[in-house]
Order: structure tokens, then C-alpha cells, then sequence
């Protein structure tokens, strides 16, 4: 299985061109650091292979085929944002199940607790509400998992505990992982492979 982009090119609105030509791919087992200066476009590409943005050009392929419109996407994205991921109406156990039911076993790893499943998003810190986001995107559906500087906002121990999790998951499940960071030793530990978005784009 192997997630493509192809000659994808991304400009807002009618701005300057932020992506050209970007190819890419990322196959299942590979784990992919994504670097580049802050402003490149790292976000948006990973939004883009995500699904969440189209493409002004170019086409992003899952096996050769386009991502599916509806139902759950095999290509999970977790923000750098939480806050920006979960529905502010929704309690957090309703977000959670929204794509599957995770057991008691991984909230617990992911030290998340019974009580805050029926908090509302606003009554959880970033870190906190960052494991809700993470454990969410780790379905059994999911073949691809983007962490768009998943740790940045969490605590040191947080940050290994939980790139633990993501890890033993990605392995076990043969998942491929695109990890985009500013921090090139995260990404030298984490990754078999960097693309350093400033050498891939066109622009
Ligand atoms: N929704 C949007 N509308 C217009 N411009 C945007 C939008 N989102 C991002 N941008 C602009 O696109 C550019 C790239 O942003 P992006 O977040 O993709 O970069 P990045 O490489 O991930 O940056 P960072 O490392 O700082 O997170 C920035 O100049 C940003 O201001």
C-alpha cells in the first residue's frame, strides 16, 4: 500500500504558489519526517494528503486510487492544534467514538481519563485534549497516520509516552507515518526517512 502525491501544487486563495510540483510517497511500514522552515507549507501539504484541502493541481493517490469522499479516510491526520480538530459542541467521548470505540487498554495508555469523556473540548488543557486527537486517529481503518507536529505543545514525558503509543502502533499495524517537524533530531529518532519540504518544492 502506498500513499501518493503527484505533481501537487497548492496556492490560498490568489496568493503566491506556497506548494509546485510536490511529488511524494510514503509506503506502509515507512516512517516519513517531513522538515522544513516554518511557513513552507508543511501543514498544508499534509492537509492536502490528508484530504481535508484539495489541490489546486495534481492528485493525491492511496494504492492508485483517489482518498474516498465519505466514511472513515485511511489517511488520519493529527493536528498541531487540538482545540482546531474537535467539535467545541461535542462532548469528548461522543468526538472519540465518532470513526471507532478504542478499549479501555489504550485510553489508559494513552493516560486518558474515564472522567473527561464527558467534558466538553473547552474543559481540557492542549495536551490533554492533544491524546484525545491522537488515540481517535489510531482506528483499525487507518493505513496512514500524519502527526503534524503531534508533541510540540506536550510535556517531555507526555511527548515520549505518546510517541510510544503512535510508534507500537504504526509497527505492529504495518501503518506508514508522515511526521512533519521543525525538530530535525525528533524526526532522525522517529523516521527511516526525511524530505526536506524546501528540496521538494518548486516554487
Ligand atoms: N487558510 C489559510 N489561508 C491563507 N493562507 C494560509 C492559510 N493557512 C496557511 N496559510 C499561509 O500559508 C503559508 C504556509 O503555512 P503552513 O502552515 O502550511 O506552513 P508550515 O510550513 O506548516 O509552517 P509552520 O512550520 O510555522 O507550522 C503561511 O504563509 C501561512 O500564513
Amino acid at each position: 500500500m502506498r500513499l501518493e502525491a503527484q505533481q501537487i501544487s497548492f496556492r490560498y486563495g490568489k496568493a503566491a504558489w506556497l506548494l509546485k510540483d510536490i511529488n511524494l510517497s510514503v509506503a506502509q511500514g515507512e516512517r516519513v519526517g517531513l522538515v522544513g522552515p516554518s511557513g513552507y507549507g508543511k501543514s498544508t501539504l499534509a492537509q492536502i494528503l490528508s484530504g481535508y484541502i484539495r489541490p489546486t493541481r495534481g492528485k493525491v493517490l492511496i494504492d492508485g486510487s483517489p482518498l474516498p469522499d465519505s466514511g472513515y479516510c485511511p489517511v488520519q491526520l493529527i493536528y498541531q492544534h487540538p482545540e482546531k480538530a474537535l467539535n467545541p459542541r461535542r462532548k469528548l467521548g461522543d468526538s472519540l467514538r465518532e470513526g471507532w470505540a478504542p478499549d479501555d487498554q489504550l485510553l489508559a495508555a494513552m493516560g486518558i481519563e474515564r472522567e473527561w469523556l464527558g467534558r466538553w473540548p473547552n474543559e481540557l488543557s492542549g495536551g490533554e485534549l492533544q491524546r484525545f486527537c491522537v488515540a481517535r486517529a489510531l482506528g483499525p481503518q487507518t493505513r496512514f497516520l500524519l502527526a503534524d507536529e503531534m508533541s510540540t505543545m506536550l510535556d517531555v514525558i507526555t511527548q515520549a509516552q505518546i510517541w510510544d503509543i503512535v510508534l507500537k502502533a504504526v509497527e505492529e499495524r504495518q501503518m506508514g507515518l508522515l511526521a512533519v517537524t521543525h525538530n530535525r533530531a525528533l524526526a532522525e529518532r522517529v523516521c527511516t526517512r526525511i524530505i526536506d519540504l524546501e528540496e521538494l518544492n518548486n516554487c
